[in-house]
């Protein structure tokens, strides 16, 4: 998404509150978008539409070139983050809007989609589209793989055919969340929920193999609010637990914003000293790498897993994804407070720089570099021929590459062979058939 920056203000101007002092008070902060979506009359009004075609088709466009990429809503109770990611029956938001994934892809040989669907209520992890009464309400653990980082263990997958089945998944999964009445919602999401397209597809290009897999990570938080003790005991054990994961994600963006400043001032100062005369780089760069890094500073712990939520978001946040942070405010003067804390969360947020990258599968890389190899020596064989007519000079040298070539075709095949029967490839080979896209 190419960064437009535009800068806002807030004021305490206008304010109604009685309780409220009468400074004015200049704050900026900057953003890519900004959408008014208070009064469909108004005629700067955003709807989910326009909101859908700056984001969400940046969320397809990077999922299939091979990137993970994850979408979060953040704000205070009642300020539309259910309405921005899922939306209402008559105005449907980003993510069914995304779900319609199939849509957006041409010229794939086959594309797997397998959706899951997981609500984090007082820290623990419950399966949305788990068939049967009993399992929707078993906790699930969080572990992490090596190379794949946090997953949930046993958490169901779907694969849908076309966009009805996809509505009706979505559908079961936000009936089965957690909602509560609170003072200012009387249908507040009590947990946060994580909607993930896992998203294959395979292409040939110049009659290459070429497989991505990424995921698309859709999460809807559960609002902060202040504490009240006139809530039931139920409604205070999840309100707490909802505002300890906040703070959490609090943490962890501010840690990763602190980091990824840290690393970027180092660039610069590096680039300077390089730059600049032998002397100053002599001194830039051991002052730098005697310290670790920062100018004697030491990157920041990240906390991922004081919290189920981070620690499943590990990815999305600080590593291989590429992230879209929604922030949602109230237009009420009333709000002003939990308005800033969403605003300079965001701020934070916008300083944290990802490292994603195309995520592509290793034996299809793999047959990829050994088939341009071949074509490389193969032409390499050619004009070596052509230069020396004589049998005998290039018998020999023939014989090396040809004997190269060979090898490495068989490299091809037995990495072909591999390729086909990956066991997931193997247990979901009844969902694996040609499909022809089109835009609609
Ligand atoms: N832009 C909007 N246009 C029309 N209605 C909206 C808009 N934003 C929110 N609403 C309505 O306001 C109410 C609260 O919104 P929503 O449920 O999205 O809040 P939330 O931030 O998800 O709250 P919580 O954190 O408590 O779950 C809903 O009835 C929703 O339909």
């Amino acid at each position: 998404m190419p960064p437009q920056i535009f800068s806002s203000a807030i004021t305490l101007d206008g304010r109604t509150d009685g309780a409220v002092d009468s400074r004015e008070k200049l704050l900026e902060f900057c953003f890519d978008y900004c959408y008014w979506s208070v009064d469909p009359a108004d005629p700067h009004y955003a709807s989910q539409e326009e909101v859908f075609q700056d984001l969400g088709v940046s969320v397809l466009s990077g999922a299939s070139e091979g990137y993970n990429v994850c979408l979060f809503a953040y704000g205070q109770t009642g300020s539309g983050k259910t309405y921005t990611m899922m939306g209402t029956p008559d105005s449907i938001g980003l993510t069914p809007r995304i779900c319609q994934v199939h849509h957006w892809i041409q010229d794939v040989v086959f594309s797997l989609c397998p959706r899951s669907f997981l609500e984090i209520y007082n820290e623990r992890v419950r399966d949305l589209l788990r068939q049967g009464e009993q399992k929707k309400r078993a906790s699930l653990r969080v572990r992490e793989h090596p190379e794949k980082g946090p997953y949930v263990q046993d958490l169901s997958q779907h694969v849908v055919s076309d966009c009805k089945q996809a509505m009706d998944l979505l559908e079961e999964g936000i009936a089965n969340r957690i909602t509560a009445a609170t003072h200012n919602h009387d249908a507040s999401s009590r947990s946060h929920a994580i909607f993930t397209i896992q998203y294959t597809q395979a292409t040939l290009e110049n009659n290459l193999p070429s497989e991505t897999v990424s995921k698309i990570n859709l999460v809807d938080l559960a609002g902060s609010e202040r504490a009240d003790p006139h809530y039931c005991r139920d409604r205070l054990t999840e309100g707490s637990n909802i505002n300890k994961s906040l703070v959490t994600l609090g943490i962890v963006i501010s840690a990763l914003a602190q980091n990824s400043q840290m690393s970027s001032s180092c660039q610069s100062i590096n680039s300077m000293a390089s730059e600049g005369d032998g002397s100053m780089v002599g001194s830039h760069s051991s002052s730098l790498s005697g310290g670790g890094g920062g100018g004697g500073r030491r990157h920041c712990f990240i906390p991922y897993r004081d919290s189920v939520l981070t620690w499943l978001l590990k990815d999305s946040l600080g590593g291989n994804s590429k992230t879209i942070m929604i922030a949602t405010v109230s237009p009420s003067a009333n709000s002003y407070n939990e308005t800033l804390s969403t605003l300079r969360y965001a701020a934070h947020a916008r300083n944290i720089v990802n490292k994603p990258r195309v995520n592509e599968d290793a034996n299809v890389r793999l047959i990829r570099e050994l088939r341009e190899e071949i074509d490389r020596l193969k032409s390499m064989l050619l004009s070596f021929e052509m230069r020396n007519p004589s049998p005998s000079l290039s018998d020999e040298r023939d014989g090396n590459l040809s004997e190269i070539v060979l090898q490495n075709e068989l490299k091809v095949t037995q990495g072909r062979h591999r390729w086909l029967h990956l066991p997931d490839r193997q247990c979901s080979s009844q969902l694996i058939k040609p499909v022809f896209f089109h835009l609609i």
